[in-house]
């Protein structure tokens, strides 16, 4: 309760509070946004507060909110026909779920999209937020001119339905992390700083800036999503089911804030199921969709009449949100086609009543027209006994071109009286369709935007910049990530340990050389999976944040690829380095610094390479697949790694699998360390030892021409194939996902 005070405190202040003093939400549109006449002045005029929240939130001394933030110009939205096509099955079968749906969302709105399970609603989102770009027909305009995705992409914030955060992340890490990406450089902490405060304050969430993330309720996720956003100010925002999991009076909250953020000349628009009736009224504009097409646009206080003029009427004390639901369902009947006709598939947009009264009037005539026609059929019938009572008969799809003539005389009528009102220029297409052009009016926003277009920089922050925030925020939760990095090193420990004691002091006994062989491959196959397994676990993981992340323009994918890269490098090295060391030590291999060197650096590749297979799989695929396939896939790189058959028994057709082998490489490498480059030979404490000479090992293993460069070299090259492939293996997801 507390928390809603305070947001509706602040929604207060910014619809009553001009660019005086007392609170501001700075207009997305600046101070020149299209409901903006007197410079400054924040809420639109279409926005209004309930007077039963003037009267309980006045305050005088609220503090400022969202004063900070970035100018941004404000953006309506509109489209135009857009069908959406999926292939199905092997087959070229395409099944259209779009078709033909037209719409507009206007700046300082709180636009719904709504409509039953299946209906297309999140696919209308997804293309509108431009996460979805291919096998779309249609036109989406951008303040009147046909949308440039990458400006957009700069203008939009899509806060998608999972919240998408990292949840070892304090609330302010969190938001410090998101003014880093996504300010530019050139403002300073202080001003990041007053930003951060600001929109925590006025999210409510200030008090819970040193909280984990993991640690907050699903409503404070969800404005932690909404705020995390909002530091770039963007004048466009999606939401996808804002609601979902949340409690009534956490849901009424985070509507609330929605039209605040809407208030402050913002285009919000977001998908929702089945709104409460409380929270419908909320709403400024409703779009409705059935089967894929769009059976109401307009106002959501002319919704009921709406639906009455067409004979849909919603029974008193019923949810209108609800009726409308069951209408597109086909539960009163099926009307969508009706409806579909009525509203031009979206092309019509109900603001007033005016824009449906005439409507009503011809749905009277259809009605007196069908009575009519039951009559005089009865009549002909009466001798026969056959009588038609169902006065509805003809009120549905042959009589919708009558009526759709009238919707369109009636909004000709009514747009010139809204357009009289707002100076916009009304236009009739050559359908008859009113066309209300707001662009062409003086409250045209479209100077503003041109400032922004021609910024050609694709993300706020450079590459570099990029990489060093995605970099420290990396280390910072791999730091606080428990399994992550105590278990791996515990692990590890533990590990050393064992393997000390299982072939303790056997590296210099001539008996114990098969021993000893059998240690150099267990390191190999206990580093390739460590390393490996942990990438393929966690880099999925990853992903949504990821998708969000990049999608909202935080960062590029190379930037963030290279710093998830280096980031974990140097703890695998530790790990490695503390192994391989312990291992070392207790088993009494050569007491060497070069030799030591050696072996440690073919085993601290091989780690690196497995790391590297771990991204490619991790990239590739889901955990599920990526945990079964891993191991299998190992096998063959395991079987040819020169410990289970020499070089030369290997049949020839299958040796070209032991180059690629990188642990056949490590193997080698260390197998060199340990007997090559003329170690002297082993101590024998039995009467006969086969493998006294080292040199008997390395003939026994096919290795006496063996190059150790060679083997660092072939690795090193590997790791670099495979980090590349793993880049294009994500850059390829990324693509697909979407
Ligand atoms: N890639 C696809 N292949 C086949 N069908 C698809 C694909 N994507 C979406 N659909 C279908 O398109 C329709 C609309 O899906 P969408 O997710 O937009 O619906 P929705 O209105 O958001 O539903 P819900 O409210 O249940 O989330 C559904 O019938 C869905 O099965």
């Amino acid at each position: 309760m507390v928390e809603q005070d305070s947001v509706n405190k602040n929604l207060l202040n910014d619809n009553r509070h001009g660019g005086g003093g007392g609170a501001v939400i700075v207009p997305a549109g600046g101070s020149s946004g299209p409901q903006s006449s007197s410079g400054g002045v924040a809420a639109p005029s279409s926005v209004a507060v309930p007077v039963s929240i003037l009267k309980t939130q006045f305050s005088p001394a609220q503090p400022k909110t969202l004063q900070h933030l970035p100018k941004r110009p404000a953006v309506d939205l509109a489209f135009h026909e857009l069908t959406y096509r999926v292939k199905e099955g092997n087959r070229n079968n395409a099944k259209t779920i779009l078709k033909g749906v037209s719409g507009r969302l206007r700046s300082g709105e709180l636009t719904a999209i709504m409509g039953p399970s299946g209906a297309g609603k999140s696919t209308l989102l997804n293309i509108l937020s431009g996460y979805k770009t291919t096998n779309i027909e249609g036109l989406v305009t951008m303040n009147g001119r046909e949308r440039n995705l990458s400006v957009f992409r700069k203008l939009s914030a899509y806060i998608m339905q999972d919240n998408q955060l990292y949840g070892n992340l304090t609330v302010q890490e969190a938001m410090t992390v998101a003014t880093n990406l996504k300010l530019s450089e050139k403002f300073a902490k202080v001003e990041k700083n007053s930003m951060i405060d600001d929109i925590l304050l006025t999210l409510s969430l200030s008090e819970h800036r040193n909280t984990l993330t993991r640690n907050l309720s699903g409503g404070q996720k969800k404005r932690l999503s909404i705020a995390l956003e909002l530091v770039s100010n963007p004048p466009i925002m999606f939401f996808d089911e804002p609601t979902s999991g949340l409690d009534s009076s956490t849901c009424f909250q985070c509507i609330h804030l929605l039209k605040m953020l809407a208030a402050g000349g913002r285009t919000i628009i977001c998908t929702i199921h089945q709104p409460s009736a409380r929270l419908f009224e909320m709403f400024d504009q409703l779009y409705t969709l059935a089967d894929g097409q769009c059976v109401y646009q307009g106002n959501t206080k002319q919704l009921v009449p709406f639906l009455s003029t067409l004979g849909l009427e919603c029974p008193s004390y019923h949810n209108p949100a609800s009726y409308v639901i069951e209408v597109a369902c086909g539960e009163h009947g099926d009307h969508t086609r009706k409806l579909v006709d009525a509203i031009d598939n979206g092309k019509k947009d109900i603001r007033t009543v005016a824009d449906y009264e005439g409507l009503k009037m011809r749905n009277d005539l259809v009605k007196v027209h069908n009575l009519k026609a039951i009559l005089d059929k009865n009549a002909t019938n009466a001798s026969s006994g056959k009588y038609e009572d169902n006065l509805t008969l003809n009120n549905g799809i042959l009589n919708s071109n009558l009526v759709n003539d009238i919707v369109k005389s009636s909004n000709v009528s009514a747009a010139a009286d809204s357009a009289a009102a707002t100076g916009a220029v009304v236009s009739t297409n050559e359908k008859g369709d009113a066309m209300i052009d707001v662009e062409k009016a003086d409250n045209c926003t479209t100077a503003l935007l041109s400032g922004e277009i021609t910024s050609p920089e694709r993300y706020p922050t450079s590459q570099f910049h990029q990489f060093w925030v995605v970099l420290k925020r990396t280390l910072l939760f791999s730091y606080r990530d428990w399994t992550l990095m105590y278990l791996r090193f515990f692990a590890h420990l533990l590990v050393g340990f064992l393997i000390g004691a299982l072939y303790y002091d056997i590296g210099n006994d001539g008996a114990k050389v098969l021993s000893n062989l059998g240690f150099l491959f267990f390191n190999m196959l206990f580093l390739m999976y460590t390393s490996m397994t942990i990438t393929i676990l966690s880099f999925p993981l990853e992903m949504p944040v990821l998708l969000k992340e990049n999608f909202n323009r935080w960062y590029s994918l190379k930037s963030y690829y290279l710093a998830i890269s280096v980031a974990d490098l140097p703890f695998q090295a530790i790990f490695c380095v503390v192994y391989v060391s312990l291992v070392y030590y207790f088993t009494s291999q050569p007491w060497e610094l070069a030799r030591y060197g050696m072996f440690l650096s073919a085993c601290l590749l091989i780690a690196f390479v497995a790391q590297s297979v771990g991204l490619v799989i991790g990239a590739a695929m889901n955990v599920q697949n990526g945990v079964f396939l891993a191991p299998v896939m190992s096998v063959p790189f395991l079987l040819f790694s020169g410990f289970f058959v020499s070089f030369d028994a290997i049949p020839i057709y299958l040796r070209w699998i032991t180059y690629l082998s990188y642990i056949r490489y490590g193997f080698e490498g260390t197998a060199l360390a340990t007997y090559g480059y003329a170690r002297e030979n082993l101590k024998c404490f039995q009467i006969y030892c086969h493998f006294k000479s080292p040199l008997t090992t390395l003939e026994e293993l096919d290795m006496v021409d063996a190059n150790f460069t060679l083997d660092i070299a072939a690795l090193v090259v590997i790791f670099v194939v495979l980090r590349i492939a793993a880049y294009l293996f994500l850059r390829w997801k990324l693509k697909t996902t979407r």
